[in-house]
């Protein structure tokens, strides 16, 4: 079963807008149907089925659920790495059949970074082999990126002197200086303990708020999806499906602790794990139901 719940009876802020309905603004990405499957010589893994979702631009949207349904596939798919067994992936209109700069991919791992390359060489690098900038330009790129993530002062540094938290601003900073249609981030704090991560899902906020890209994230940590996400998809477990789309714009780092934010991450638990449950009526809104099996 899949659901699509809105959250109509709390406030929004300013700062995080609800996604534009259809008839205001078409979808950056449309995700249509799509089914992604593993071939091994002994079997076929199914990691998704038929899952279906549209980013807007500025979303900030979260693919969220148990380990092994299926958010890292997705997300690769949207980067062009894996081709959907059916369905479509289209980006701008267009559909996705391969890797292209306009989707940079931020992972958990830190090794993402060239070890042999200073921190503003890396930032660089995409930019060069692209052919996106000249070598000046470029430099002006990296050290704009690189203020905007608090490393003006490391550009000269190598990767191995930088903690995991540096590294991943440094990822970061790449990917925007490439200035892709849209930012696709696997579990990129994944890795780093509880208060770096923290900090990042701070920093990553504040950076949204000043450049406004498009983000798609995965996580399975309920409450990450509600601080970093204005839209989470929810999908159950494996092969992973629909299970409900949910708006959560009006929460943040702050609302973390609070009474709203724990009775949804509640629920957001009971959707995800427990397939008998419900949303109650008179807190969510039911903006459509669909039967898929
Ligand atoms: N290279 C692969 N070959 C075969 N099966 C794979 C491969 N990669 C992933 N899978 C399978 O596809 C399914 C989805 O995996 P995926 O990594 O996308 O899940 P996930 O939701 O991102 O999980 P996690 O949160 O643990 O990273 C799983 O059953 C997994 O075992």
């Amino acid at each position: 079963m899949s659901l699509v719940l809105d959250y109509t009876d709390v406030p929004r802020t300013a700062a995080a807008e609800p996604p534009p309905s259809a008839e205001t603004a078409s979808a950056l990405l449309r995700v249509d149907q799509v089914s992604l499957e593993y071939r091994t010589p002994q079997r076929v893994v199914r990691a998704t089925h038929q899952v279906s979702f549209e980013v807007f631009p500025a979303d900030r949207f979260v693919l969220l659920g148990p380990s092994g349904c299926g958010k890292s596939t997705l997300l690769k798919a949207v980067a062009g790495f894996i081709a959907p067994s059916e369905g479509e992936i289209r980006l701008a209109g267009t559909p996705v059949h391969e890797p292209g700069p306009d989707r940079i991919v931020v992972f958990q791992e830190f090794d993402q970074l060239p070890p042999w390359k200073t921190v503003r060489q890396n930032v660089m690098f995409p930019l060069l082999a692209s052919r996106t900038l000249k070598r000046a330009e470029a430099t002006e790129r990296a050290n704009y990126f690189l203020d905007k993530v608090g490393l003006s002062a490391f550009g000269d540094a190598y990767p191995h002197t930088l903690s995991g938290g540096m590294k991943q601003r440094v990822a970061i900073a790449r990917a925007l200086a490439m200035q892709p249609k849209i930012l696709l981030m696997d579990e990129p704090f994944a890795a780093l303990d509880a208060l770096t991560r923290r900090k990042m899902q701070e920093e990553l906020l504040a950076l949204w708020e000043e450049v406004r890209f498009t983000l798609l994230f995965v996580t399975h940590s309920i409450e990450e999806a509600l601080v970093v996400g204005n839209r989470i998809l929810l999908l159950s477990p494996h092969p992973g499906r629909v299970r409900a789309e949910l708006n959560s714009h009006h929460f943040g780092l702050r609302s973390q602790g609070g009474a709203g934010f724990q009775e949804t991450a509640q629920r957001i638990h009971r959707l995800l794990f427990d397939e008998g449950d419900a949303p109650e009526p008179d807190v969510l809104h039911l903006r459509d139901v669909r039967f898929s099996h």
